[in-house]
Protein backbone atom coordinates (compact mmCIF):
# COMPACT_ATOMS: atom_id res chain seq x y z
CA UNK A 1 0.00 0.00 0.00
CA UNK A 2 1.22 3.38 -0.64
CA UNK A 3 1.71 6.46 1.62
CA UNK A 4 -1.34 8.55 2.30
CA UNK A 5 -2.26 11.38 0.21
CA UNK A 6 -1.80 14.90 1.10
CA UNK A 7 -1.68 19.27 0.08
CA UNK A 8 -0.56 21.71 1.92
CA UNK A 9 -3.00 25.06 1.03
CA UNK A 10 -3.36 28.30 2.71
CA UNK A 11 -5.48 31.42 2.64
CA UNK A 12 -4.08 34.49 3.52
CA UNK A 13 -1.47 32.72 5.56
CA UNK A 14 -4.25 30.84 7.28
CA UNK A 15 -2.28 27.22 6.48
CA UNK A 16 -3.79 23.99 6.26
CA UNK A 17 -3.33 19.98 5.65
CA UNK A 18 -5.91 18.84 3.31
CA UNK A 19 -6.30 14.79 3.35
CA UNK A 20 -8.73 13.92 0.06
CA UNK A 21 -10.44 11.27 1.86
CA UNK A 22 -13.19 10.36 -0.82
CA UNK A 23 -15.17 7.48 0.84
CA UNK A 24 -14.55 8.65 4.72
CA UNK A 25 -11.89 5.54 5.14
CA UNK A 26 -9.11 7.03 7.45
CA UNK A 27 -9.04 7.07 10.74
CA UNK A 28 -8.27 10.65 11.95
CA UNK A 29 -7.65 10.75 15.41
CA UNK A 30 -7.37 14.24 17.17
CA UNK A 31 -3.55 12.42 17.72
CA UNK A 32 -2.83 12.10 14.08
CA UNK A 33 -4.10 15.80 13.85
CA UNK A 34 -2.54 17.18 16.25
CA UNK A 35 0.72 15.74 14.85
CA UNK A 36 0.11 16.41 11.64
CA UNK A 37 -0.21 20.16 12.55
CA UNK A 38 3.18 20.21 14.63
CA UNK A 39 5.38 22.66 13.18
CA UNK A 40 8.22 20.21 14.44
CA UNK A 41 7.14 16.80 14.82
CA UNK A 42 4.70 17.01 11.95
CA UNK A 43 4.37 18.73 8.27
CA UNK A 44 2.68 22.37 9.76
CA UNK A 45 -0.06 23.55 9.81
CA UNK A 46 -3.43 25.69 11.29
CA UNK A 47 -5.75 22.67 10.54
CA UNK A 48 -6.27 19.89 8.74
CA UNK A 49 -9.30 19.67 6.00
CA UNK A 50 -10.44 16.02 4.71
CA UNK A 51 -12.07 15.56 1.70
CA UNK A 52 -15.05 13.81 2.11
CA UNK A 53 -18.05 12.67 0.27
CA UNK A 54 -20.84 13.48 1.30
CA UNK A 55 -22.99 10.77 2.51
CA UNK A 56 -20.04 9.12 3.48
CA UNK A 57 -18.43 9.15 7.22
CA UNK A 58 -21.97 10.37 8.07
CA UNK A 59 -21.31 13.79 6.87
CA UNK A 60 -24.15 15.16 4.91
CA UNK A 61 -24.49 17.88 2.46
CA UNK A 62 -26.43 18.94 -0.66
CA UNK A 63 -23.18 19.65 -2.41
CA UNK A 64 -21.30 16.70 -3.83
CA UNK A 65 -17.92 17.53 -1.60
CA UNK A 66 -17.69 17.81 2.60
CA UNK A 67 -15.14 19.87 4.58
CA UNK A 68 -14.59 17.43 7.33
CA UNK A 69 -12.64 20.57 9.29
CA UNK A 70 -10.30 19.87 12.44
CA UNK A 71 -8.49 22.63 14.37
CA UNK A 72 -4.51 22.25 15.20
CA UNK A 73 -5.02 20.62 18.69
CA UNK A 74 -7.32 17.92 17.33
CA UNK A 75 -11.28 19.20 17.56
CA UNK A 76 -13.90 19.32 15.97
CA UNK A 77 -15.32 23.00 14.25
CA UNK A 78 -17.88 23.71 12.63
CA UNK A 79 -16.76 26.19 10.08
CA UNK A 80 -13.42 28.02 9.11
CA UNK A 81 -13.85 30.82 6.33
CA UNK A 82 -9.74 30.43 5.08
CA UNK A 83 -10.11 26.82 4.49
CA UNK A 84 -13.02 26.59 2.69
CA UNK A 85 -11.48 28.71 0.12
CA UNK A 86 -8.46 26.63 0.27
CA UNK A 87 -10.75 23.56 -0.18
CA UNK A 88 -13.21 24.92 -2.94
CA UNK A 89 -9.57 25.66 -5.11
CA UNK A 90 -8.05 21.96 -4.37
CA UNK A 91 -11.07 21.04 -5.27
CA UNK A 92 -10.83 22.90 -9.10
CA UNK A 93 -7.01 21.87 -9.22
CA UNK A 94 -8.12 17.96 -8.76
CA UNK A 95 -10.79 18.41 -11.55
CA UNK A 96 -13.41 16.98 -8.96
CA UNK A 97 -15.38 20.35 -9.47
CA UNK A 98 -15.68 23.24 -11.93
CA UNK A 99 -14.48 26.49 -11.63
CA UNK A 100 -17.39 28.76 -10.74
CA UNK A 101 -20.26 27.97 -8.50
CA UNK A 102 -20.64 25.46 -6.52
CA UNK A 103 -21.52 24.03 -2.77
CA UNK A 104 -19.67 22.79 -0.22
CA UNK A 105 -20.95 20.96 2.98
CA UNK A 106 -19.24 22.03 6.51
CA UNK A 107 -20.73 21.53 9.98
CA UNK A 108 -22.33 25.20 10.03
CA UNK A 109 -24.10 23.98 7.38
CA UNK A 110 -24.02 24.30 3.24
CA UNK A 111 -21.69 27.13 1.78
CA UNK A 112 -22.17 28.21 -1.55
CA UNK A 113 -18.83 28.95 -3.10
CA UNK A 114 -17.72 30.71 -6.58
CA UNK A 115 -14.14 29.97 -7.92
CA UNK A 116 -12.68 33.37 -9.55
CA UNK A 117 -10.05 32.80 -12.72
CA UNK A 118 -8.13 35.20 -10.12
CA UNK A 119 -7.40 32.72 -8.28
CA UNK A 120 -9.69 34.45 -5.37
CA UNK A 121 -12.63 32.65 -4.04
CA UNK A 122 -15.93 34.15 -2.79
CA UNK A 123 -17.90 32.08 -0.02
CA UNK A 124 -21.30 32.95 0.55
CA UNK A 125 -21.07 33.01 4.76
CA UNK A 126 -24.67 32.23 5.88
CA UNK A 127 -26.02 34.72 8.51
CA UNK A 128 -23.38 36.74 10.90
CA UNK A 129 -25.36 36.67 14.29
CA UNK A 130 -24.54 39.58 16.72
CA UNK A 131 -25.24 37.18 20.22
CA UNK A 132 -24.65 39.38 22.97
CA UNK A 133 -21.76 41.25 24.74
CA UNK A 134 -18.68 39.66 26.68
CA UNK A 135 -15.21 40.40 28.08
CA UNK A 136 -12.06 39.16 27.15
CA UNK A 137 -8.57 39.70 29.23
CA UNK A 138 -5.20 39.87 27.46
CA UNK A 139 -2.10 40.17 29.74
CA UNK A 140 -4.35 41.24 32.72
CA UNK A 141 -6.07 43.71 29.98
CA UNK A 142 -10.04 43.67 30.14
CA UNK A 143 -11.23 44.37 26.37
CA UNK A 144 -15.43 43.96 26.09
CA UNK A 145 -16.53 42.75 22.80
CA UNK A 146 -19.40 41.69 20.79
CA UNK A 147 -20.42 37.90 20.39
CA UNK A 148 -20.58 37.06 16.70
CA UNK A 149 -21.87 33.71 15.77
CA UNK A 150 -21.10 32.66 11.61
CA UNK A 151 -21.49 29.11 12.60
CA UNK A 152 -18.76 29.20 15.08
CA UNK A 153 -18.42 31.69 17.86
CA UNK A 154 -16.21 35.06 17.99
CA UNK A 155 -16.27 37.82 20.59
CA UNK A 156 -14.78 40.70 18.62
CA UNK A 157 -13.08 44.11 20.57
CA UNK A 158 -12.27 46.70 19.34
CA UNK A 159 -9.61 48.83 19.92
CA UNK A 160 -8.12 52.20 20.02
CA UNK A 161 -4.91 51.29 20.66
CA UNK A 162 -2.89 49.57 17.81
CA UNK A 163 -3.68 45.86 17.72
CA UNK A 164 0.03 45.21 16.72
CA UNK A 165 1.06 45.92 20.41
CA UNK A 166 -1.28 43.45 22.11
CA UNK A 167 0.49 39.82 23.59
CA UNK A 168 -1.51 36.98 21.93
CA UNK A 169 1.32 34.32 22.88
CA UNK A 170 -0.65 33.01 25.18
CA UNK A 171 -4.59 31.86 25.75
CA UNK A 172 -6.32 35.30 26.52
CA UNK A 173 -9.44 34.84 29.46
CA UNK A 174 -12.69 34.45 28.70
CA UNK A 175 -16.39 33.90 30.26
CA UNK A 176 -16.69 30.06 30.15
CA UNK A 177 -20.47 30.40 31.03
CA UNK A 178 -20.87 32.63 27.87
CA UNK A 179 -18.73 30.79 25.85
CA UNK A 180 -19.01 27.07 27.08
CA UNK A 181 -17.76 25.28 23.45
CA UNK A 182 -14.65 27.78 23.82
CA UNK A 183 -14.49 31.22 21.09
CA UNK A 184 -12.29 32.84 18.83
CA UNK A 185 -11.07 36.41 20.03
CA UNK A 186 -11.03 38.64 16.90
CA UNK A 187 -9.19 42.76 18.09
CA UNK A 188 -9.89 45.44 15.52
CA UNK A 189 -8.71 48.30 14.69
CA UNK A 190 -11.43 51.05 12.54
CA UNK A 191 -9.23 52.62 9.94
CA UNK A 192 -11.72 54.44 8.54
CA UNK A 193 -14.11 54.19 5.15
CA UNK A 194 -15.36 50.79 6.35
CA UNK A 195 -11.61 49.64 6.42
CA UNK A 196 -10.88 47.29 9.41
CA UNK A 197 -7.35 45.41 10.75
CA UNK A 198 -7.60 42.53 12.83
CA UNK A 199 -5.56 39.91 15.07
CA UNK A 200 -7.25 36.96 15.60
CA UNK A 201 -6.53 34.04 18.74
CA UNK A 202 -8.40 31.37 17.53
CA UNK A 203 -9.92 28.56 19.34
CA UNK A 204 -8.15 25.39 19.42
CA UNK A 205 -4.62 26.87 17.64
CA UNK A 206 -3.59 30.37 19.05
CA UNK A 207 -2.77 33.33 17.23
CA UNK A 208 -3.39 32.83 13.33
CA UNK A 209 -2.27 35.27 10.61
CA UNK A 210 -6.02 34.95 9.33
CA UNK A 211 -9.52 33.46 10.12
CA UNK A 212 -12.12 33.42 7.84
CA UNK A 213 -15.05 33.71 9.81
CA UNK A 214 -13.49 35.86 12.48
CA UNK A 215 -13.16 38.67 9.61
CA UNK A 216 -16.73 38.33 8.61
CA UNK A 217 -17.83 38.47 12.70
CA UNK A 218 -15.40 41.53 12.88
CA UNK A 219 -17.17 43.74 10.05
CA UNK A 220 -20.51 42.68 11.31
CA UNK A 221 -19.44 43.88 14.96
CA UNK A 222 -18.01 47.19 13.80
CA UNK A 223 -21.84 47.63 11.59
CA UNK A 224 -23.45 46.89 15.11
CA UNK A 225 -21.59 49.32 17.00
CA UNK A 226 -21.66 51.79 14.34
CA UNK A 227 -26.00 51.24 14.58
CA UNK A 228 -26.15 49.19 11.28
CA UNK A 229 -26.20 45.69 10.09
CA UNK A 230 -25.18 46.12 6.34
CA UNK A 231 -21.95 46.93 4.90
CA UNK A 232 -18.95 45.91 2.87
CA UNK A 233 -14.84 46.10 4.53
CA UNK A 234 -11.99 45.43 3.59
CA UNK A 235 -10.59 43.34 6.42
CA UNK A 236 -6.25 43.31 7.30
CA UNK A 237 -4.87 40.59 8.52
CA UNK A 238 -1.43 39.52 9.34
CA UNK A 239 -1.72 37.32 6.16
CA UNK A 240 -3.15 39.57 4.19
CA UNK A 241 -6.13 41.14 3.11
CA UNK A 242 -9.63 39.86 2.51
CA UNK A 243 -13.23 41.21 1.70
CA UNK A 244 -16.21 41.06 3.62
CA UNK A 245 -19.65 42.22 2.80
CA UNK A 246 -22.39 41.53 5.37
CA UNK A 247 -26.09 42.23 5.16
CA UNK A 248 -29.12 41.11 7.23
CA UNK A 249 -29.06 37.14 7.53
CA UNK A 250 -26.24 36.67 4.63
CA UNK A 251 -22.34 37.74 4.55
CA UNK A 252 -19.91 36.63 1.84
CA UNK A 253 -15.70 36.47 2.54
CA UNK A 254 -13.86 36.97 -0.88
CA UNK A 255 -9.64 36.42 -0.80
CA UNK A 256 -7.11 34.52 -1.95
CA UNK A 257 -6.17 30.76 -1.61
CA UNK A 258 -3.40 28.97 -2.90
CA UNK A 259 -1.98 25.08 -3.08
CA UNK A 260 1.60 24.97 -2.41
CA UNK A 261 2.57 21.25 -2.11
CA UNK A 262 1.16 17.58 -2.49
CA UNK A 263 2.80 14.42 -1.54
CA UNK A 264 2.42 11.24 0.48
CA UNK A 265 2.46 10.84 4.31
CA UNK A 266 4.99 8.08 5.71
CA UNK A 267 2.42 5.00 6.62
CA UNK A 268 4.74 4.24 9.62
CA UNK A 269 4.60 7.95 10.92
CA UNK A 270 0.83 7.95 10.23
CA UNK A 271 0.32 4.50 12.21
CA UNK A 272 2.59 5.86 15.13
CA UNK A 273 0.95 9.43 15.27
CA UNK A 274 -2.90 7.59 16.20
CA UNK A 275 -1.63 6.41 19.39
N1 LIG B 1 -9.39 29.71 10.65
C1 LIG B 1 -10.76 29.52 10.50
C2 LIG B 1 -11.56 29.19 11.71
C3 LIG B 1 -11.22 27.78 12.20
C4 LIG B 1 -12.10 27.28 13.33
C5 LIG B 1 -11.90 28.02 14.63
N2 LIG B 1 -10.56 27.89 15.14
C6 LIG B 1 -12.92 27.47 15.64
O1 LIG B 1 -12.56 26.63 16.49
O2 LIG B 1 -14.08 27.87 15.56
C7 LIG B 1 -11.43 30.50 9.56
O3 LIG B 1 -10.74 30.91 8.61
O4 LIG B 1 -12.60 30.78 9.69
Amino acid sequence: MGGIEFLKGHGTQNDFVLLPDPSGRLDLTAARVAALCDRQRGLGADGVLRVVRSGAAGLESAGEWFMDYRNADGSIAEMCGNGVRVFARYLVEAGLAEAGEFTVGTRAGDRPVVVHPDRTVTVHMGPAAITGTSVTVVAGRPFSGVAVDVGNPHLVSVLDDDVADLDLAHQPDFDHDFFPAGVNLEFVNLLGDGALRMRVHERGVGETRACGTGTVAAVAAALHLAGTDTGSSTVDIPGGRVTVTVARGASTLTGPAEIVARGELDEAWWAAAGV
